[in-house]
């Protein structure tokens, strides 16, 4: 007799038992929310962890004249990130990347192929830690300088992810590796430098990525590097 024949749920990978990636307990992420009165979180399903995880929660929200209403909301949660701009101010360069991205593509980009700053998830590291390991497995370089600037959620609709922003030195004395991403993960990554009035000019046309513009955006009204 099957498990719900006998009267009992059937076991569902990534809540009761281990999903593909060993994951269980994905529909408890935001049942314990009590940072906002005007929000009680009343279920959360798990409808995808093939990869990452996606849930529909229903929660109560009470709007600003008082009444309450009940929302549905689904979520993509690919865990947090980290992106660096890699800069030269000897140079007036920045180090960027290109690689092939398909939701772009599937979106109207004419190739897929994005101009962006190094970035990668956090996995199990520490913010820093992460873009450290990112810059070199994309672009060879070693960095040791990275300073924090923000962390933005970069769309807040739909993706849980907050994105930890960094700024790094690169010179040729700091290319220690081959970079290129991890091929075991199917990545493909070239480095791509650009004169920094270069790559401010392209914003909008070759450089189409928002963490991209925003570090980009940063350097040019702090002035760290040059637009001639
Ligand atoms: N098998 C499989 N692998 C996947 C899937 N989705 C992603 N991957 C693998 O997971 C890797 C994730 O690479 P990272 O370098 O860690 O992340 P990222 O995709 O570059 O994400 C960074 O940039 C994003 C875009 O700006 C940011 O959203 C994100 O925060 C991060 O900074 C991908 O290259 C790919 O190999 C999937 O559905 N299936
Ligand atoms: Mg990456």
């Amino acid at each position: 007799m099957s498990a719900a024949a006998a009267g009992h749920p059937e076991s569902t990978p990534g809540i009761d038992v281990a999903d593909s990636r060993g994951r269980t307990g994905l529909d408890q992420v935001g049942r314990g929310l009590t940072g906002n009165p005007d929000v009680i979180v009343r279920d959360v399903r798990l409808l995808s962890s093939n990869w990452f995880v996606l849930r529909a929660t229903t929660f109560d929200f009470r709007h600003r004249d008082g009444h309450w209403s009940t929302e549905d909301r689904e979520t993509y949660d690919r865990g947090d990130g980290a992106t660096v701009l890699l800069y030269n101010t000897e140079q007036n360069t920045v180090l960027l990347t290109r690689q092939f991205r398909f939701p772009a593509y599937v979106n109207g980009h004419p190739d897929g192929n994005l101009v962006e700053a190094p970035a990668g998830l956090l996995d199990d590291d520490d913010p820093l830690a992460a873009i450290e390991r990112e810059t070199a497995e994309e672009t060879g370089y070693t960095i040791s300088d990275a300073a924090h600037l923000f962390d933005l959620f970069m769309s807040p609709g739909s993706v849980t992810e907050k994105l930890h922003f960094f700024a790094a030195r690169y010179s040729a004395a700091t290319l220690t590796g081959a970079g290129g991403g991890l091929a075991g993960e199917g990545e493909d990554i070239e480095n791509v430098e650009l004169d920094f009035t270069e790559a401010l000019a392209a914003i909008g046309t070759t450089i189409v990525d928002a963490k991209t513009v925003i570090l980009l955006q940063w350097a040019d009204r702090t002035g760290l590097l040059e637009a001639r």
